[in-house]
């Protein structure tokens, strides 16, 4: 088994409406190991972006209660300026949309050159250029000395992404979180960009958390998957197992309702409802249970923990044990991701 390289414990995140706060990511505990794909995958709303923000320390009006336990210390609670030296260092992230992430105004091989400026100050011009064109092979890109004296506007989507990855990469950091990195792109783009962060994962050991709402790249990717749901973790499995194996409802139906091969002769599920806004979010009981209401509230477990069913297998609530589809249909379905 890898070695751990990030603890996270009953981190709550939440954000402040009107007079209260609220909670976005709530009680969640996790390990990311050394030379892994932990993806997280779950519905927009389940707070997925809030807890990638939250471990990189960018949430700035945020109320964070809990730890992140990374080299030994806590970094949930550091002064903003020993964060801003783990991040950019030892804590690197792609965001989901390429522009918005680069500065329009300044040309891409400087943007990556800053950041290693900031935190290699002594290193001399020469050797950071160098440095930079070294990154933007290692990313992909074609003819590196001149893609360096270019505009980010000036570049496709797929090679824009490509210089925010080398940005995330340059200093060579031990944890890379990777928020939605292929949504902006073109489907044939995507791929290539999914394979160059597993070979960026293979080639330095480092730990990736892939946030995802595509169990297609979750299939493509992962080592292990955490399933969120309203700001809780619900499932989390290996991804062998998760694909085979998956318990929860939630889980089960996004399972259930992915077009694919298999699926073409059964009935799609679709999951009813949609994940309630952080304000209407139930906070008592198990919060997917008002989507599937067919299903005994008896089954469903006063305060619902986390269960290993398996070594490594979690599962929250034990309604998974009573779960089955209305459709005889959808039982029957398999999943087929090829
Ligand atoms: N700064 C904020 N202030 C108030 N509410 C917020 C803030 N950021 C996120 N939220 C709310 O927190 C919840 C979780 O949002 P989050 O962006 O983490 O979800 P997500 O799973 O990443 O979704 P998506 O895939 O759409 O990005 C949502 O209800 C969202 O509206």
């Amino acid at each position: 088994m890898n070695e751990e390289l990030v603890r996270i414990e009953h981190l709550t995140t939440s954000f402040r409406i009107g007079d209260d706060y609220y909670a976005a990511v709530d009680d969640v505990s996790l390990t990311v190991r050394k030379n892994e794909i932990l993806a997280i995958v779950g519905e927009s709303g389940s707070g997925k972006s809030a807890l990638a923000f939250s471990i990189m320390g960018l949430h700035t009006r945020a109320r964070i209660e809990g730890s992140i336990f990374y080299g030994g210390q806590d970094i949930a609670h550091l002064p903003p300026s020993k964060l801003n030296r783990l991040r950019g260092n030892e804590l690197g992230m792609i965001f989901q949309d390429p522009l918005s992430a680069l500065n329009p105004l300044m040309v891409v091989g400087s943007q990556i050159d800053e950041v290693i400026l900031l935190h290699h100050p002594k290193r001399s011009a020469k050797e950071r250029k160098r440095s930079v064109i070294d990154l933007l092979e290692k990313v992909g890109i074609p003819r590196p000395e001149h893609t360096y004296g270019l505009f980010p506007h000036e570049l496709s989507g797929g090679m824009r992404q490509r210089i925010v990855i080398a940005i995330a990469i340059a200093n060579e950091p031990k944890l890379l979180i990777a928020d939605e990195p292929t949504t902006a792109l073109d489907v044939t783009i995507q791929l290539q960009i999914l394979e160059l962060i597993k070979r960026l994962k293979e080639d330095s050991g480092a730990g990736v958390v892939l946030i995802t709402h595509d169990l297609g790249v979750v299939a493509e990717m992962a080592d292990r998957v955490a399933v969120m749901y309203a700001g809780q973790i619900v499932e989390i499995a290996d991804i062998y197992t998760l694909l085979s194996d998956a318990r929860h409802p939630y889980t089960r139906s996004l399972l259930q309702s992915i077009p694919s091969a298999g699926a073409a002769k059964s009935k799609l599920h679709v999951i009813q409802g949609i994940v309630p806004s952080l304000q209407h979010l139930p906070r008592q009981g198990c919060r997917f249970r008002g989507r599937i209401p067919w299903i005994d509230e008896a089954a469903h477990e006063e305060q619902p923990t986390m269960h290993e069913i398996a070594p490594g297998h979690f599962v929250r609530c034990t309604c998974h044990k009573n779960f089955r589809f209305p459709n005889r249909k959808e039982e029957g379905a398999r999943l087929a991701i090829t």
